[in-house]
C-alpha cells in the first residue's frame, strides 16, 4: 500500500468512449476535489480519433461540469491531462507512448507509478496487456498496474485465455478486474453490518435465517448496447459477476482480517460450496425473462426484440431469476434466492435477509398474519438499512404490528459527497488496495456455475419469449420460484411503505 494521495500517471486507454466520459474523468475530478490526487497527476488518453489535447481538456471539462467546485479552475485540473492517438493494435506507436510518459513522469514526478486503464471492447484486453508489456511499458523505476473492465470472457473458456494471456504480462497482484458494485458504499457495507455488530453474527446461518434476496432491477433497457447484449444477455451481464460477488459478501466466514487476500479467500470458499446444478435441472432452479411492449413512467416502452442490433426472434434473457444453495455448515438448506431484469417496475438493488419464525408465537391467534424480521439492506439509489420487526403500537390490549428502524445512508452525504464506485476504486488501485477486485479464482468459479446455466439456456429456445412486460416485475415463473418454497418477493423501499 502506498499513501493515501499517491502519485501516478493513470493511462486511459479508450478515452473517447462512453465509460471514459461518464464515469472515469469525473471520479478522477472528484478525487482531485476532495484531495485523494496528489498535485503529482497526469492522465494520458488513448483512441484512435484524432484529438489534440486541447480538444481532449475541453471534452474532460465537459464530462465534469455537472461536477465542478466553484473552489477549484477547470483548466488547472485539464492541464494535468493528454491526448495521444493511436490504434491499440498498431504497435509502432506504443514507443512514442512510453516516450510521452516518461516525459510526464518526469514534469509531474510521478516516481514511474502507472496504471493502464483499459476502457475498451474487450477483444483488445490481451493484445493491449501483451503490447504494453513487449514495448517495454511495464518496465519502471515504480509500480505499474492494469486495470480491466468487463465483461472478463464469454465463458470459464474464454476467460482463461484471456487470463492466461494478460498473466504473461502482469502478475496477479498487478492486475484489478473491476465488477463496479464492489465500490457501491452499501456494498461495501455488508462486511461492516454483519462484522461490526454482536447482534446480527450469531444469527447469521441456517438456524435463524430462512431465505436471502438480492434483487437488482433496471428501468433502463439495453438502450443501443444490443450488440453486445445479444451475446451477453443478464446472465453474464449480471449475474456471474455483480449477483454472485454480493451473495459471497453475504455468505462468506468471518475473514481472519481485513486484508484482501484474506477475504478473498473467504469468497472463494462460498463459491467453490455453490450447490452444482445440472443442465437438466436449470428449469427447476432458474427462470429466465425477456421484456415485451409495456409502459413504464407513463411512457409507451418498446420490446426487447424491437431494440437496434437485437434479433428480432432473439433468444437472449434480459431477466434472470435463481434460487442459490450453498453446501456448507452455515448456510445448508437456506435458498439464495437472487433477481436481475432490465425494464422492470423500478431501479433498485436491495438485499433482504429473512429471519426464521419463531418457534411458537404468542400473537398467532390474535394477528392473522405474523411478520417476519428482515433486515434489508438498500444498495441503491436508496441507500440504507432497514430492520423489520414487531411490537406494540399504541392501543389497548396486546396486539403485534409490523414497524421498521431505518436508517437512511443518502441523507448523512450531501450528494456532491457521496462518492461513487468508480471514484472508490480508482482511489483504491491508485493505494494498491485490491480488496474491491476480484481475482482470477473468484471469476474462474462463477463462470463455471454460470456456464451450465448459459449452455443449457442456448442449447433451449424459449419458446415463450417475450415473457414480462416493460414496468413490471419479470415473468409471473419468478414469483413461483418462491412460491414453491412457501416465500415471496419482498417488496421493501421504504418510499413505498
Ligand atoms: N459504458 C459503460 O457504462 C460501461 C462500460 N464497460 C466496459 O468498458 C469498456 C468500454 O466501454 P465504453 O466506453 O462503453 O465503449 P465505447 O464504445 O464508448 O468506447 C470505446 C473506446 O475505444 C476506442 N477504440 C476503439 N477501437 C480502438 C482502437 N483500435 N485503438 C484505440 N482506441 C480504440 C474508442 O475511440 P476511437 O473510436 O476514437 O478509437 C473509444 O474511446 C467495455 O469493455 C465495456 O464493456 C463496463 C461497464 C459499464
Ligand atoms: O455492469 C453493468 O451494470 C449496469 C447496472 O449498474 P448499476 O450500477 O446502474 O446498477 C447494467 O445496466 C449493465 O447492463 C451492466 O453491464
Amino acid at each position: 500500500m502506498t499513501t493515501n494521495s499517491p502519485k501516478s500517471i493513470i493511462v486511459i486507454f479508450g478515452a473517447t468512449g462512453d465509460l471514459a466520459n461518464r464515469k472515469l474523468y469525473p471520479s478522477i475530478y472528484r478525487l482531485y476535489r476532495n484531495g485523494k490526487l496528489s498535485e503529482n497527476f497526469a492522465v494520458v488518453g488513448v483512441a484512435r480519433r484524432p484529438l489534440t489535447n486541447e480538444d481532449f481538456r475541453n471534452n474532460v471539462k465537459k464530462s465534469i461540469s455537472h461536477f465542478e467546485d466553484k473552489s477549484i479552475d477547470p483548466d488547472a485540473f485539464a492541464s494535468h491531462f493528454h491526448y495521444h492517438p493511436f490504434d491499440v493494435q498498431d504497435l509502432s506507436y506504443y514507443q512514442s507512448l512510453n516516450k510521452l510518459l516518461n516525459t510526464l513522469d518526469e514534469k509531474h514526478e510521478t516516481e514511474g507509478n502507472r496504471i493502464f486503464y483499459l476502457a475498451m471492447a474487450p477483444n483488445f484486453f490481451g493484445t493491449l496487456a501483451t503490447n504494453l508489456k513487449s514495448e517495454g511499458l511495464t518496465s519502471t523505476n515504480g509500480w505499474t498496474r492494469l486495470v480491466i473492465e468487463k465483461p472478463f470472457g464469454h465463458n470459464f473458456k474464454s476467460a482463461k485465455e484471456l487470463n492466461d494471456q494478460i498473466r504473461e504480462a502482469f502478475t496477479e497482484d498487478q492486475i484489478y478486474r473491476i465488477d463496479h458494485y464492489l465500490g457501491k458504499e452499501m456494498v461495501q457495507n455488508i462486511e461492516v453490518i454483519r462484522f461490526a455488530n454482536a447482534m446480527f453474527e450469531p444469527l447469521w446461518n441456517n438456524q435463524h435465517i430462512s431465505n436471502i434476496q438480492i434483487t437488482s432491477s433496471e428501468v433502463l433497457g439495453v438502450e443501443d448496447r444490443g450488440r453486445y447484449y445479444e451475446s451477453s444477455g443478464a446472465l453474464r451481464d449480471m449475474v456471474q459477476n455483480h449477483m454472485l460477488q454480493m451473495m459471497a459478501l453475504l455468505a462468506m466466514e468471518p475473514p481472519i482480517k481485513l486484508t484482501p487476500e484474506e477475504i478473498r479467500s473467504e469468497k472463494v470458499k462460498v463459491l467453490r460450496a455453490l450447490k452444482p446444478i445440472t443442465e437438466e435441472d436449470v428449469e427447476k432452479y432458474f427462470v429466465r425473462g425477456q421484456y415485451d411492449r409495456g409502459i413504464l413512467n407513463g411512457e409507451e416502452i418498446n420490446g426487447y426484440r424491437e431494440g437496434n442490433s437485437v434479433d428480432p426472434e432473439s433468444n437472449t434473457e434480459t431477466f434472470v431469476s435463481g434460487k442459490l444453495l450453498i453446501e456448507n455448515f452455515r448456510w445448508a438448506g437456506v435458498p439464495f434466492y437472487i433477481r436481475t431484469g432490465k425494464r422492470m417496475k423500478k431501479k433498485s438493488t436491495e438485499i433482504v435477509i429473512q429471519f426464521k419464525d419463531l418457534p411458537m408465537n404468542l400473537y398467532y391467534d390474535k394477528e392473522e398474519n405474523i411478520h417476519p424480521n428482515l433486515l434489508v439492506i438498500h444498495i441503491q439509489p436508496y441507500e440504507g438499512i432497514t430492520l423489520h420487526l414487531n411490537a406494540k403500537k399504541g392501543e389497548y390490549g396486546s396486539t403485534s404490528t409490523p414497524i421498521t428502524l431505518n436508517y437512511n445512508n443518502n441523507g448523512s452525504n450531501d450528494k456532491m459527497n457521496t462518492p461513487e464506485a468508480y471514484e472508490v476504486l480508482l482511489n483504491d488501485c491508485m493505494r494498491g488496495d485490491s480488496t474491491n477486485f476480484t481475482h482470477w479464482d473468484e471469476v474462474a468459479l462463477s463462470w463455471k456455475f454460470v456456464d451450465i446455466i448459459s449452455n443449457a439456456w442456448e442449447n433451449t429456445k424459449a419458446e415463450q419469449f417475450p415473457n414480462y412486460e416493460s414496468g413490471s416485475n419479470g415473468p409471473k415463473e419468478s414469483e413461483a420460484l418462491l412460491e414453491n418454497d412457501g416465500f415471496n418477493w419482498w417488496s421493501v423501499t421504504p418510499e413505498e411503505e
